[in-house]
């Protein structure tokens, strides 16, 4: 946002233009959703507490009772000075008493500026705080960039954002102290956003393209994948295949260890294959181009030396549960793979705790493997080797269940097979999963989501 400003005011934009927007919008987000109450405005000394003088201005000229409470001055010539002078209002301390007397709070004490953790006065008084709270772009103490609280912050009722939403909108655990967020316009020319060259966005449709067969397609256009099936957990790979097949694989074989699972799954979907004849067959044929590795299966050395071995055939692999914790402290084991697909206990094993910076572990595991790294949970967070993030915010806490992200991988391959890249891949995937379980919602188990994937594809494919 910093960026985006600087750009914006390099190319004509008055900072102090921006910042009455900024206020104004807050300030209308305010006035639509509360009725007139005794409102405290919390001011910092940056740019962030001059929106929050705007807003106080704006409300009293409304005819709110208003009281400003700063932090610390703003720097003398700053634009932040500029409209505290305009501020002619009630101010109060900045104080636990004052807080206790307000009705609604502004929280406009830190934004984007965020230099060190939120702590001493400003933590003590954040922290009185039980009056419903609007946040002025972010609440103070989250950090716009990852998401993660330093020291103290607030939980808003309402957040009012500018511009864009940043990646803390979207991953917890600011985004569930946020309340509602508002993005508000504030007049930045959309040549600012080439002029920043984002590295993150918001997963959504917009980001890829759909494979849809053409008139003349077959089966084998559209893609073959195998799904390498464990002896014991054969539900996991059965779901990677379902999934794999709905989400648009023209045909999908099951790598069975042995005769006995071969024919536990040859008593399911009527439509897979089950072969029994070994890795080494299934990947002497270059059309089963995609493979998925790891649901199901131990987290050992076969495991690991399968991966490798179809990774060094040129096979897009997707790398799952056993197949990353066979390479548990050692990410080399998974270089070359296609994408894979990490929680965050997987994560951790296989390149250490991700801490509070989600994306730049994302990033630095991505880079690392050559891979697309899904590493998931409610926000997941999709990294591309060059360093470009996108974040997913659109799955529904159903999906907390056993099986999911069997599900997620088959997806992710079965756009593989049709030709997807990668990272396209991976983001439509998660969109995709998420989508089918807002249909299913509550009660959802795994078994569910491929069903409801023709739902989502052919609604998607006709938009
Ligand atoms: N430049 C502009 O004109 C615009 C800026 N906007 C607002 O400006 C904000 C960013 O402004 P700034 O870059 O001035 O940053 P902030 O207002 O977030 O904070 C910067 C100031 O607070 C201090 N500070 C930061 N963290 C602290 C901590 N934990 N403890 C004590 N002091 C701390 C810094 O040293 C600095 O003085 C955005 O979040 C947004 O609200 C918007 O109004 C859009 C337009
Ligand atoms: N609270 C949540 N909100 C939204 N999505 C979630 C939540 N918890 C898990 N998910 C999603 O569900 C899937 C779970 O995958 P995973 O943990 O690998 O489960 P399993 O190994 O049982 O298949 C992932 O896609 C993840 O993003
Ligand atoms: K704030």
């Amino acid at each position: 946002m910093t960026r985006a400003d600087a750009a914006a005011i390099a190319g004509g934009i008055p900072g102090l233009t921006l910042m009455e927007a900024a206020g104004r919008a807050v300030a209308r987000a305010v006035m639509r959703r509360f009725r007139p109450v005794r409102t405290l405005v919390l001011a910092g000394p940056g740019n962030n507490g001059g929106d929050g003088y705007v807003v106080a201005r704006l409300l009293e000229q409304a005819g709110w009772p208003v009281v400003v409470a700063a932090l610390a001055p703003p720097r003398p010539g700053t634009d932040a000075a500029a409209v505290a002078a305009r501020w002619r209002g009630p101010m109060a301390d900045f104080s636990t008493a004052s807080v206790a007397r307000a009705g609604l709070v502004i929280d406009a004490v830190f934004g984007a500026g965020l230099s060190k953790p939120v702590d001493g006065l400003a933590a003590e008084v954040l922290g009185a705080v039980t009056a419903p709270v609007v946040a002025v772009d972010v609440p103070s103490g989250v950090d716009g960039a990852t998401g993660a609280v330093r020291g103290f912050a607030p939980q808003a009722a309402l957040t009012v954002t500018f511009f864009r939403l940043k990646p803390g909108h979207l991953l917890y655990p600011g985004r569930g102290l946020c309340g509602e967020v508002v993005l508000a316009d504030i007049g930045l020319p959309a040549g600012v956003l080439a002029a920043i060259a984002p590295r993150a966005w918001r997963n959504g449709p917009g980001l890829w393209r759909l494979p849809r067969p053409g008139a003349d397609s077959h089966k084998y256009a559209r893609g073959h994948v195998a799904v390498v099936a464990g002896a014991g957990m054969t539900g996991a790979a059965r779901l990677v295949a379902g999934a794999a097949r709905r989400a648009g694989a023209g045909l999908l074989t099951l790598l069975a260890p042995d005769a006995a699972t071969a024919s536990v799954l040859r008593a399911g979907d009527p439509g897979v294959m089950v072969s029994e004849a070994g890795a080494e067959s299934l990947l002497a044929d270059a059309r089963i181009g995609s493979w998925v590795v790891g649901p199901g299966l131990p987290p050992d050395a076969a495991t690991r030396a399968l991966l490798r071995q179809a990774i060094a055939a040129g096979r897009r692999v997707v790398a799952d549960a056993g197949a990353l914790r066979a390479a548990t402290g050692d990410p080399d084991a998974l270089a070359g793979a296609a994408v894979l697909t990490p929680h965050a206990g997987e994560f951790s094993a296989v390149f250490g705790p991700p801490g509070d910076d989600r994306p730049a572990a994302a990033r630095a595991a991505a880079a690392r493997t050559g891979a697309v790294v899904v590493l998931k949970g409610a926000d997941s967070i999709i990294a591309a080797p060059d360093g470009r993030i996108v974040i997913n915010a659109n799955a529904p806490p159903w999906l907390a269940t056993g099986g999911t992200g069997d599900v997620l991988a088959g997806i992710a391959a079965g756009l593989l097979a049709q030709g997807m890249a990668p990272f396209e891949a991976a983001c439509a995937a998660c969109f995709l999963h998420g989508e089918a379980a807002h249909r299913i919602g509550p009660g959802l188990v795994a078994e569910d989501i491929a069903d409801h994937l023709k739902h989502v594809l052919a609604a998607r494919l006709r938009s």
